[in-house]
């Protein structure tokens, strides 16, 4: 697993524009290098700001939408077109991309084809993963490019939160989530092993509320009490942070060029 790299934005409207534009590049990247790139899309404040950042962003007609596979870490359990469900947050994104929709990957809603069984809908994730990891992907689930997590105030990342069943879990890649302390209580989510077979994972924070997650995140607690601090990618952990969100790092995880 690789170390954390921080770097720190001015303020969280730069951050959102600098991942966006990170993005591109690495997908654009990826496309050259092998022809098709994958990302993981995570909800919440700061993913949502990605997102927008991306679709306005004259540089996205460079990405070859048709060959891109699009991923979800996470997704709150509820019906199709709810706007709590973090694919209906990336619609702006989705809908003004030539995307390929078999390339697009949502996770079900709770009026879908497995009803109210989040467990079943967790299981048929998890099968698309497997379908989708190549004979190179060494697991489950396809090697991605990118998968980005927002961090929730209390470390959570996906929906894995502090202490739950499901940061604990260490062989399935997908689980139903329930008692969530975030509403909806019901969720579904990727495991740490599954965040742990990306290439890269990003987590974004931005924000005064998120200071004291990342300091305890990047100050190497266990997992289970700090999410966050699981989530490594393959080849590269990289954290962006706008200042507030980076403000009781200590300064020994400060980058140089920000301090
Ligand atoms: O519930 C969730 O929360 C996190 C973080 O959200 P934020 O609004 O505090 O940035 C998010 O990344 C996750 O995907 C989501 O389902």
């Amino acid at each position: 697993m690789s170390t954390p790299q921080v770097v720190v934005h001015r303020d969280k409207e730069l951050m959102a524009r600098a991942a966006a534009a990170r993005l591109i590049t690495k997908i654009v990247d990826a496309q050259a290098a092998r022809g098709a790139a994958s990302v993981v899309l995570t909800g919440g404040r700061n993913g949502n700001a990605l997102l927008a950042a991306l679709a306005e962003s004259p540089a996205r007609d460079a990405v070859d939408w048709a060959r891109l596979d699009v991923w979800w870490g996470d997704e709150r359990f509820l019906p199709d077109g709810d706007p709590e469900r973090n694919v209906t947050q990336a619609a702006g994104l989705l809908d003004s991309v030539p995307l390929d929709p078999a390339r697009v990957h949502p996770m079900a809603a709770s009026d879908g084809p497995y009803g109210s069984d989040v467990e079943a809908a967790a299981e048929a994730y998890a099968a698309e993963l497997a379908a989708a990891a190549g004979p190179g992907d060494h697991g489950r689930v396809p090697a991605f490019d990118v998968l980005m997590l927002g961090v929730g105030p209390d470390t959570h990342v996906a929906s894995l939160f502090p202490e739950h069943p499901a940061v604990r879990e260490q062989t399935r890649t997908v689980v139903g989530v329930h008692g969530s302390p975030k509403p909806p209580p019901t969720r579904i989510s990727l495991t740490l092993p599954a965040i742990r077979a990306a290439h890269e994972v990003w987590l974004l924070a931005a924000g005064e509320d998120k200071a004291g997650a990342v300091a305890l995140a990047l100050s190497a607690p266990g997992e289970l009490q700090a999410p966050a601090s699981g989530a490594q990618g393959l080849s590269r952990t990289l954290w962006l942070l706008d200042r507030s969100a980076a403000a009781k790092l200590p300064r020994d995880l400060y980058p140089p060029a920000s301090a």
